[in-house]
Parts: structure tokens; sequence; C-alpha cells
């Protein structure tokens, strides 16, 4: 498998994949609409399909192959990932359209008319958006559970792909080989607009322990507001260059330059995010985007990691996986993570990324094809 998904679909904002299956390869599509970003996941079963311009891939193979009947099951092909901004809703209906994403292929000849116009949806747009995909697509949403779907999702990713676990030290991906008779219980930490915190006991066993409305959402809500910026790409992108000392209060700054060892504070360590601001004479003017950026990222990243900290404590767990698509496979995001969780835990918990990351919800609600059964095989 090439590259880590993340940043493909990065370099496809519009949400289009350098190549397409034609309608009549599309087997099943899957919708993921959350506060901030709709995930499509999408099969073809056309083994020549996924190959960009160079012959490289440009989406992932599974190679679930036809069971003794001959059948195939769903998860079978090529996955196709691509996502759009939830208020661009009309341009991800105009692509599913355009592809003829909903009206599956002719694997599904022998599906039911009521069958090939229904497709899995997840998360919140799955209710909110119902009726506009009923009226321009003419497809019903079949509305599976979001943390049923993040959990399966999660889970697929990890006793079926790899590599998908990374743990990033030092600026340095590692991948995990995944243990799978020692694969539970974990804590699975999903950074979307908002944060959840579930407790994975094994397949479809999970309880969702805790959350917290200071996550993705509030980065690019925040951000947009401090420093202007058009993207949520150009505000990450600005984080890179930018210097949080200047906004934060750090533990130095208080006492003299000192650290405070008594209680495990260096003087690097930050006291109060965007502390210095209070007793500075400036205005937001006077404050560069760059370390804006740098300061809200890391005051967001820092507060995730150390509340994820504290629920696996709760439950005595000692992995942690991140998803979300707030990661982004940022590095400086990754880092201050995984420094929080090292650092709250001294050392006992790890933090986890995943390669796709924001795509758990959408795998999940595709997973459920074959898990509900809808026309769960199809004859080759
Ligand atoms: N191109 C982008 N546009 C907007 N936000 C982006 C973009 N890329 C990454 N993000 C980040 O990803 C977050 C959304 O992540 P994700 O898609 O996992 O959650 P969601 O499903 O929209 O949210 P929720 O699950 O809370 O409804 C945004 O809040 C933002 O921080
Ligand atoms: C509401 C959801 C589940 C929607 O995806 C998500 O945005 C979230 O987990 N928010 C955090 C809500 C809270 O637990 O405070």
């Amino acid at each position: 498998m090439e590259g880590a998904l993340q940043r493909q679909s990065e370099e496809r904002d519009s949400g289009i994949m350098t190549t397409q299956p034609s309608a009549d390869e599309v087997s099943h599509l899957a919708v993921d609409i959350g506060g901030s970003l709709i995930k499509l996941v999408y099969s073809s079963i056309d083994p020549n399909d996924g190959l960009d311009d160079k012959g490289k891939k440009s989406s992932e193979e599974f190679s679930r192959v036809p069971n003794d009947n001959n059948d195939y099951p769903v998860l079978c092909g090529r996955l196709h990932f691509a996502k759009f901004e939830t208020s661009k809703i009309n341009d991800c209906l105009e692509f599913i359209s355009s592809k003829q994403l909903h009206r599956r292929g002719r694997w599904h000849h022998e599906a039911s008319g009521q069958d090939k116009d229904i497709i899995k949806a997840t998360g919140g747009g799955a209710y909110r958006f119902a009726d506009l995909f009923k009226e321009k697509l003419g497809v019903s949403l079949d509305k599976v559970d979001e943390m049923d779907c993040l959990v399966s999702g999660v889970n697929f990713l990890l006793n079926a792909v790899h590599p998908e676990a990374f743990t990033y030290i030092d600026g340095r991906e590692e991948y995990v080989q995944i243990d799978h008779n020692d694969l539970y219980p974990y804590l699975l930490v999903n950074i979307g607009s908002g944060v959840s915190m579930i407790k994975v006991d094994g397949d479809g066993k999970f309880e969702r322990v805790s959350g917290t409305s200071i996550g993705g959402g509030t980065f690019w809500g925040l951000g947009r507001l401090l420093t202007k910026c058009k993207s949520f790409d150009e505000l990450l992108e600005m984080s890179h260059n930018g210097n949080n000392r200047v906004i934060d209060m750090l533990v130095g700054d208080i006492y003299g330059g000192m650290d405070y060892t008594k209680i495990g504070l260096t003087s690097t360590a930050i006291a109060s995010s965007f502390g210095k601001a209070v007793s500075e004479n400036k205005e937001l003017g006077d404050y560069s985007p760059e370390d804006i950026s740098r300061s809200l990222l890391r005051m967001i990243s820092n507060n995730v990691g150390q509340i994820s900290y504290l629920n696996a404590l709760r439950f005595g767990l000692k992995r942690i996986f991140f998803g979300g698509f707030f990661i982004r496979g940022h590095a400086y995001t990754m880092d201050t993570i995984s420094v929080a969780v090292h650092f709250w835990s001294k050392g006992e918990a790890k933090a986890m990324f995943l390669k796709h990351e924001g795509f758990l919800g959408a795998l999940g609600a595709f997973m459920s094809y074959e898990t509900h059964g809808l026309d769960g095989k199809i004859t080759a």
C-alpha cells in the first residue's frame, strides 16, 4: 500500500480522486456526514481501477477473495476515499451524481430495486440531510449509529490493514505491529469537530466513556476568527512557522526563567495557554497569525491528550488510538498529543495514530452492508 491515505486526501481537497471507476464498476457507497466534513467510501470491482496516470495506486485494495460459492463479499475490490466540507454538501451530491456512485453497477443486477436506492450513512448529517439526498439523488439513507461505525471502522483497520497504526515519537513515525490476541481493551479518541472517547473491549463491544467539545471545530473556528485565514490547511500550515512562546505564558515566565522542579514542570512548559496576551499591552493585530495558530493547535492537542490520558487511567488502558480529521497526519499535532500522553502517564500509556484517521466512521458504515446483509453478497 502506498503512502498515508490522509495525505492523498489532503491533496484532493475537492474530494476528487485521480481516477474514478465507471458507474458500472462501483459496488457500494457509504457516507459519514459530520459537523465539519463529509467522508465517502466506495468500492469498485475492476482490478485495473485505482491506478493514477503514473501507474501508482490512488486508492486501497482489500484483497478479500470470492468465497466457495463464487460470491464476493462487500469488502472486495478497491476502496476509494473522498471528502468534502459539510457546508459544501451540494458539491458532494454533485460528485456522487456525476460518478453515479449511488447507482450500484452491473455487480448488482440481482439486487432488488429497493436495495439499490439505499445507501448506508452515519454521522449527524445522516439525519440532517436525509431529505436532501432523497430529493437530489432519489436515494434513502439507511442510518447507522456513529459510535458503532467508528468502532467497527477502527477494528477492521487494526485487524485487516497493515501497516495502519503508528506512534509518533521525536519526529519519527514508527509502525506498530498489532497483536490480534492482545488488542483489547483500548481507548479510541476520535477528534472530529468535537471529541469522542470510546473504550473498546472487542468487536461491537464498547462504551463511549467521555467527550469534549474542545476539538477540531474549536481549532478551525477560533483560528479562523483570530487569524482571518481562509482554509483549514492554511491555518495548519501557518502553525508550522509560528512560535507559541510569544503568546503562551510559560512556567519560566512566572518563575523568572527557572524550572519548577518540585512539581515536575520545566521552565519551558506552558503554564497558561494564551496567558501572555493578558499581561502585554498588545492588540490581536500585534500577534502574528502564525504564532496564534501554533498556540491554538498546541492548546487543543494538549487538552485532548490530557483528557485522553485521564480516561485511559480511569479504566486502566495502556493503548490510546487517535483518529478524526483534526490530526491530518500533522507532525506538530501528533507530537503534542504524544508528548502530553507520555508526560501525564509518566511513559505508561502510548499514543497511536491511524493512517486512515478521518475515515473510521465512513468505513464502519461501509462495512455495515456486510453486517446487516442489505444485499450482502454479490454474484460474480
Ligand atoms: N479541509 C478541511 N476543512 C475543514 N476542517 C478540516 C479540514 N481538514 C481537516 N479538518 C479538521 O477536521 C475536523 C473534522 O474532522 P472529522 O471529519 O473527523 O469530524 P466531523 O465528522 O466533521 O465532526 P463530528 O464527528 O464532531 O460531527 C475539523 O473540525 C477540522 O479541525
Ligand atoms: C456530537 C458528536 C458525537 C458528533 O459527532 C461529536 O461532535 C462529539 O463527540 N462532541 C463532543 C460532545 C461532548 O461529549 O461534550
